[in-house]
């Protein structure tokens, strides 16, 4: 499994901020991790790609930090983030942008405009940056709540303390908190709103940042506390993304297949740990055992994965009527709800709408497509019986729910997936490992040119 996309940009943008040049090995290389490169190179880091890092003879990335605290670029043309419809460049990098001091012109895709952003730039505004929507510094109305917009702190970040409501996205604290420890007095963060939803990415945040060495003390509710720090260097390598996972491990449960992952981490930060046990409340069985001696392999473990069957050897999914707050992982569980013998209802996922398209509507569309019976709620959602036949299921641009469509393609006859490229947000090897995975014989690894996992020309259907 190709490596986390979460775990990337927070390694790259803290890579950006250290002392001196980091590595990062085994980084996912996707649409999302290529915006936030091309971002910190915009900026003025270093970016350099290692054919093989000698510690584990894998791919790296090479970066030299930024300059901050620029008195200004008067004159100079402005930075592009171009932000495409990456969250956690819209939301983590204005901060970023703000510490150089430089003046910086944020945009993305069209479906990007209409993705929150409210939060991150009022933090911004108090902690003294201007922001100004639009594409230019001196146009437009103050405190923009999407893309595009223009930011520029000369100077810098002063830090201190501010409260924002992050209600509509973790990635509001996390992109405050990854840049803290370079604000000169470090950052107070207060959340003024009821919960942040996605909770483990920000507990993900704190961890990057503790093992890079910095001080956050999160022991108040809903305040976070971050230590003025220089980053000292670091080589990491990232571990394999268990969101994009996901699919593959519901492939199982879906046909009461079998699935093997090896290097599934023993311990992780990533909110994919819990299909371990999300699983077997459809019906599944999981089983981790440790794995022989090789690269990482104190650390990891391999996971296999059997699909349940009923009484006559046919699949059978199970629900367990009920699954709160699973944030990204939601349109993969949700196809797996849509086989289910029983209702499913999806709670705590409320800022869904806000993520690469509206997904609760979206969800609700496509499965009522496939004939099943789904209501929305102002929280979430409730799929009340299956999907039963197959169509054209769309993607709306967004990775989740072209692989929600593959997933329900295994059990359906006839589903068609549209843009099935749009997979290249965060993995642009979905294609190929998919056939691999699907097609008698395949083996789940792209090798062979002409081998069954070998890479497709193109995306589209
Ligand atoms: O910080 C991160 O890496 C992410 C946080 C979450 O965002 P939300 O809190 O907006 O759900 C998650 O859904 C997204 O895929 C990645
Ligand atoms: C919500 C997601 O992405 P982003 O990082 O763009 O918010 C996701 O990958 O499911």
């Amino acid at each position: 499994m190709p490596a986390s996309k979460s775990l990337t940009n927070r390694h790259l943008l803290l890579a950006a901020l250290a002392d001196g040049p980091s590595v990062v090995v085994n980084p996912l290389e996707s649409r999302d991790s290529s915006l936030m490169l091309q971002a910190l190179s915009a900026l003025g880091a270093g970016v350099e790609h290692l054919a093989e890092h000698p510690s584990t003879g894998e791919p790296a990335v090479r970066i030299t930090p930024l300059t901050l605290d620029a008195d200004g670029d008067d004159g100079a043309p402005p930075v592009e983030v171009d932000c495409g419809l990456a969250g956690t460049v819209m939301r983590f990098l204005p901060a970023v942008a703000a510490l150089t001091g430089r003046t910086a012109r944020f945009d993305g895709d069209p479906e990007a405009r209409v993705r929150p952003m409210g939060a991150v730039l009022e933090g911004l505004a108090a902690l003294g940056a201007e922001v100004t929507a639009g594409a230019s510094a001196d146009a437009g109305v103050r405190r923009p709540e999407t893309l595009p917009f223009t930011l520029r702190s000369r100077r810098g970040l002063a830090g201190g303390e501010v409260a924002v409501d992050a209600s509509a996205s973790s990635q509001f604290v996390s992109g405050l908190l990854l840049a803290a420890p370079r604000m000169r007095e470090g950052l107070t963060l207060r959340h003024t709103g009821s919960t942040v939803p996605s909770s483990e990415h920000v507990a993900m945040t704190v961890a990057v940042l503790r093992a890079a060495g910095v001080e956050v003390d999160d022991s108040e509710p809903a305040v976070w506390r971050v230590a003025p720090a220089s980053i000292p260097a670091f080589t990491v390598r990232v571990e394999p993304d268990l969101s994009n996972a996901g699919p593959f491990l519901v492939a199982a449960a879906a046909t009461g297949g079998e699935v093997t992952m090896r290097g599934w981490p023993r311990e992780s930060t990533q909110i994919g740990r819990r299909w371990t046990e999300l699983l077997p409340q459809f019906g599944a069985a999981v089983e981790l055992v440790d794995e022989p001696t090789g690269q990482d392999s104190a650390a990891t473990q391999t996971l296999t994965v059997r699909g349940g069957r009923d009484g006559s050897g046919a699949p059978q999914v199970t629900s367990p009527g009920l699954v709160d707050g699973t944030a990204e992982l939601t349109p993969t569980v949700a196809a797996l709800a849509a086989l289910a013998d029983c209702a499913t209802t999806f709670t705590a996922v409320g800022h869904l709408r806000g993520h690469e398209t509206d997904r609760i509507a979206a969800l609700a569309a496509e499965l009522r497509r496939l004939g099943a019976a789904v209501d929305e709620h102002d929280d979430g959602f409730s799929i009340r019986t299956p999907a039963v036949r197959g169509d054209l299921v769309r993607s709306y641009a967004d990775h989740r729910m072209a692989t929600f469509a593959a997933v329900l393609g295994l059990r359906l006859d006839g589903v068609e997936v549209e843009d099935i490229g749009c997979t290249a947000k965060t993995m642009p090897t979905f294609p190929q490992l998919w056939r691999a995975l699907v097609e008698p014989g395949g083996t789940g690894e792209p090798d062979a040119p002409g081998a069954p996992g070998a890479p497709v020309e193109g995306g589209g259907r």
